[in-house]
Order: C-alpha cells, then structure tokens, then sequence
C-alpha cells in the first residue's frame, strides 16, 4: 500500500515575479510528523496554504490521499485535514466550548466529540469561560482542539508553540506523538529549530522559497558537511594516524566527515585502550546556519 499521504511535484507559486514557492519536491508519509524551517519569508506558509487548497500551484501538481488537488480539494479530502494557522482570530465573546461547536458545524463532525478533545487539549475545566479571559496558551490549545476536530490524516500546524511555556509544548507534541501512532501525518512550521530535535522525524529546510535540505537529524549532518569532532581520553600511549592531534595527557581528538566516523573510531583499536569518549555533532541550529549561508539560491 502507498502510505505517502502529501506528494509536491515541482511545485511552484509565482507572485508577479517573485516565486514564493519555487520548484519543490515533496513526500510525506503516514505517521510521520516533518519539521518545515525557514527564515521569515522562506516560504513556508505559502506551501501550507497550497496543501490547504486557498491557493492553488503555478506550476506543478499536488497530490493528497491519491488524489490530484493542484485545481481544488474535493470535500472529502477537505474533511480529512486540520489546520492550525500562524495567528488564529477567535471570538472573544464566545466560550471556548461554543467555539468548538461552532468549528465542529463548519466541518461536519460530530459535537458529542468536542468535551474529549477539550480535556485532551487541556482546558476543559475553562469550557464556558469567554475566549476572550483565556490567556494566550488557553487560546493556543483551543485553537489546536479545533485543528483535531474529525481526527484528521493530515495535519498543518504553523508556528504552532510560539508563545506557549514548556508544559503546554510538551502537551502539544505529546498529542502529536499520539496522532503519529494513529497514522495521521503532521507538517510544523516553526522558527524554534532546537524544538524540532527529538520531535520531528524529519526537516525540511526552505529559503527563498527553494528547499534546500530534507532529512533527519543525521542525513542533515551529511548534507550540512559539518565535521564531527571525536575527543578521546587513552588508558595508555596508542600510535594514532596523525589527523588525531594530541589536546592533552593521553588526548586525542580529530575532526572528520560523519561519514567517516566509524572509521576514525576503529583506529581507536579495541575499547579497553579508551578511558573516555565524547562525540560532538552539529546542534540543529548550527546546520539551519550552514544550509542558509549557501549561497546557491
Ligand atoms: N499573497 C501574496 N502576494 C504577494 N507576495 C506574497 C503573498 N504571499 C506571500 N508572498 C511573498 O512570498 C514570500 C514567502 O512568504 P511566506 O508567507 O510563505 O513566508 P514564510 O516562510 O511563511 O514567512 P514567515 O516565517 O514570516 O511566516 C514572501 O516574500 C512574501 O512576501
């Protein structure tokens, strides 16, 4: 069975002149949650409202659940998607339970639903509280109850944690934890790259609305050509090959390709002749730092 949910083929999104969205391949499979970054203006948004169908490719095609949406959504595909814009404009006069109902009528699901999403969002206790005396991460957990209206396949959360303290972004990615293991597939735009670490199965990288970089955290090291550093404390004087440069008593350390790590480690010979080792890779901002610097696109 094909699990690949979002396919972008060559998409483009051509403003006047300035390509917002330029030439991008994308795939992204079942219950997989893909990390988009990019500076302001990469292109990120942009490629989410094209998923969303609000606008539609220049040039390319789009495919969702099979189906080609390049020339608009079926409402069938509609129903099966959930969004969590940038800035979300909720009534301040209405209770965060009528805003969900509301959302549930727009979408055609189920009300009965709406008081378990609210507590698995966390804020059910506030279910009649006016939106407008929620604070700012009450808001951000509504918005997202109505982003999981109709348990969605696909989900595009853009910025998603801005603004919210540490125990609502570990609830967040706790939910998207469990989306993932339901199959559904999670696309986030964020500017907090360290977030993405240990949350996102894989990142994509935009600038200038090109995609410069796709993959996880170790096939980023790859693409960034960011050397690893390999620091080793010895038991006892060892002949090394000489890219090991001596940084202390019985200390060694070397720098090399990631690719070629493994290799530097064996010349450590068996393990009883090390005493202490540290293998430092590149954070993910230092590779999002890299992949910007090219000055290619
Ligand atoms: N409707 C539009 N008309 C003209 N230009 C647009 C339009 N929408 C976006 N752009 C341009 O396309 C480029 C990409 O914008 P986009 O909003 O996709 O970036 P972004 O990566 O989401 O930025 P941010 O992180 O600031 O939200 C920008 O230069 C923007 O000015």
């Amino acid at each position: 069975m094909n699990n690949q949910h979002l396919i972008l083929n060559n998409v483009t999104k051509q403003y006047g002149t300035q390509k917002a969205v330029n030439d991008v391949n994308l795939a992204l499979h079942a219950g997989e949650c893909v990390g988009l970054a990019g500076h302001n203006g990469a292109g990120k948004s942009t490629m989410m409202k094209l998923i969303l169908g609000l606008i539609r490719p220049s040039s390319g095609s789009i495919t969702l659940f099979g189906e080609d949406i390049s020339r608009g959504h079926s409402a069938a595909i509609r129903c099966q998607m959930g969004y969590l814009p940038e800035t979300v404009a909720l009534h301040p006069s209405l209770t965060g339970k009528e805003t969900l109902d509301f959302y549930a009528k727009l979408k055609g699901t189920d009300l009965a639903h709406n008081h378990a999403l609210l507590e698995r969002v966390g804020i059910a206790q506030s279910a009649h509280k006016r939106v407008g005396a929620y604070s700012k991460g009450m808001r951000q957990r509504l918005a997202l109850a109505q982003a999981l209206l109709g348990e969605p396949k696909l989900l595009l959360l853009d910025e998603p944690t801005t603004g919210l303290d540490p125990a609502s972004r570990q609830m967040f990615y706790q939910i998207i934890n469990e989306l993932k293991q339901r199959g559904a597939t999670v696309l986030l735009s964020t500017h907090a790259l360290a977030e993405l670490d240990g949350h996102a199965d894989r990142i994509v990288v935009m600038k200038n609305g090109h995609k410069v970089a796709d993959g996880n955290m170790h096939e980023l090291h790859i693409q960034s050509g960011l050397p690893t550093k390999i620091v080793a404390q010895l038991t006892h004087e060892t002949a090394l090959p000489e890219h090991w440069q001596v940084s202390g008593c019985l200390k060694y350390e070397t720098q090399c390709a990631e690719t070629e790590k493994m290799a530097r480690l064996h010349e450590l010979g068996s393990l009883d002749n090390v005493a202490q080792l540290d293998i430092h890779t590149p954070t993910l901002d230092e590779m999002y730092a890299e992949f910007l610097k090219r000055e290619d696109v």
